[in-house]
């Protein structure tokens, strides 16, 4: 059972996510490489929080090592208390369907199914017995991301922008604790960006916790905080507070001032 009452202890603030002395080698490399080099690093609940860095600095490597979809070399996280490095690889699925929603540069849906059914699909493996309520959920989802238009099209008939607004449904359709984002504007033109933004501060606005990685300062102006990392280390760390579209600007400028000042 999830252990609720864990908080920062220097806000206050519930802890959703918790990251202690995590590490990661590559072995394979001679001689082996320390990506993620000892990393402590807290996410609160309804947080969302920007990794940026220079390319290789470990972004990638630390977002998919604090998500369970890599192993860890060292160290420990924590969901909601929850100690999941020590889980097997069957309970460790489990988690990632169930508490944790996903979303990458490209989207990764299966060609033979049409926009809806590659969103339901999760849904229904993640509980199987209830098909009517997963479809209420998706077809809301569709609606909220105003893509239910296009959810009988193929992956191939629709905008880079309603992809990945297609993607962000698929990652909330089971209801995740935590959505991990890695890159997800990476490959869209500014308006795409403009709208997947606009739709992952959305969710962020109605309570989700959200982590993701991002080159894009502007895309990181969106988030309450930025940590930075340079090979492996987590370097600096910068609260922005709520975002607004009205101080978008001048939010941007200053991030950008902080990030220019560690060398990015
Ligand atoms: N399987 C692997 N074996 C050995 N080294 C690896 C492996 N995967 C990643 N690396 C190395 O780890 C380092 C960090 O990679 P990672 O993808 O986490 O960086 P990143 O900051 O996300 O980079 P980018 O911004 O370019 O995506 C890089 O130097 C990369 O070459």
């Amino acid at each position: 059972m999830a252990d609720t009452s864990v908080s920062d202890q220097v806000s206050g603030a519930p802890v959703m996510l918790e990251a202690r002395g995590l590490t990661k080698t590559y072995y394979s490399t001679d001689p082996p490489t320390r990506v993620v080099d000892g990393i402590d690093l807290i996410v609160r609940r309804a947080e969302f929080l920007v990794v940026m860095g220079a390319s290789g600095s470990g972004k990638s490597t630390l977002l998919y090592s604090m998500s369970g979809m890599d192993r860890p070399t060292g160290g420990n996280v924590l969901l909601e208390g929850r100690d999941l490095t020590c889980l097997g690889d069957k309970e460790m699925s489990r988690v990632r369907l169930n508490r944790m929603g996903f979303v990458f540069q490209q989207a990764y849906f299966l060609e033979n199914l049409n926009i809806r059914d590659n969103i339901l699909l999760p849904a229904l493996k993640a509980a199987p017995g209830d098909k009517g309520a997963a479809i209420t959920r998706v077809d809301a989802l569709l609606e909220r991301f105003g893509i239910a238009h296009v959810g009988r099209h193929g992956i191939t008939q629709v905008s880079g922008g309603q992809l990945q607004r297609a993607s962000i449904c698929r990652a909330l359709a089971c209801e995740p604790s935590v959505l991990f984002a890695d890159e997800p504007t990476g490959a869209l033109n500014s308006s795409m960006t403009t709208e997947v933004m606009d739709a992952l501060t959305d969710v962020h606005e109605e309570g989700s916790t959200l982590v993701m990685v991002t080159h894009d300062p502007a895309c990181a102006a969106r988030a309450d905080r930025v940590v930075y990392l340079r090979d492996g280390l987590l370097v600096d760390d910068r609260e922005l507070g709520k975002w607004s579209r009205e101080r978008a600007e001048g939010r941007e400028d200053e991030l950008l001032t902080w990030l220019r000042g560690l060398g990015f």
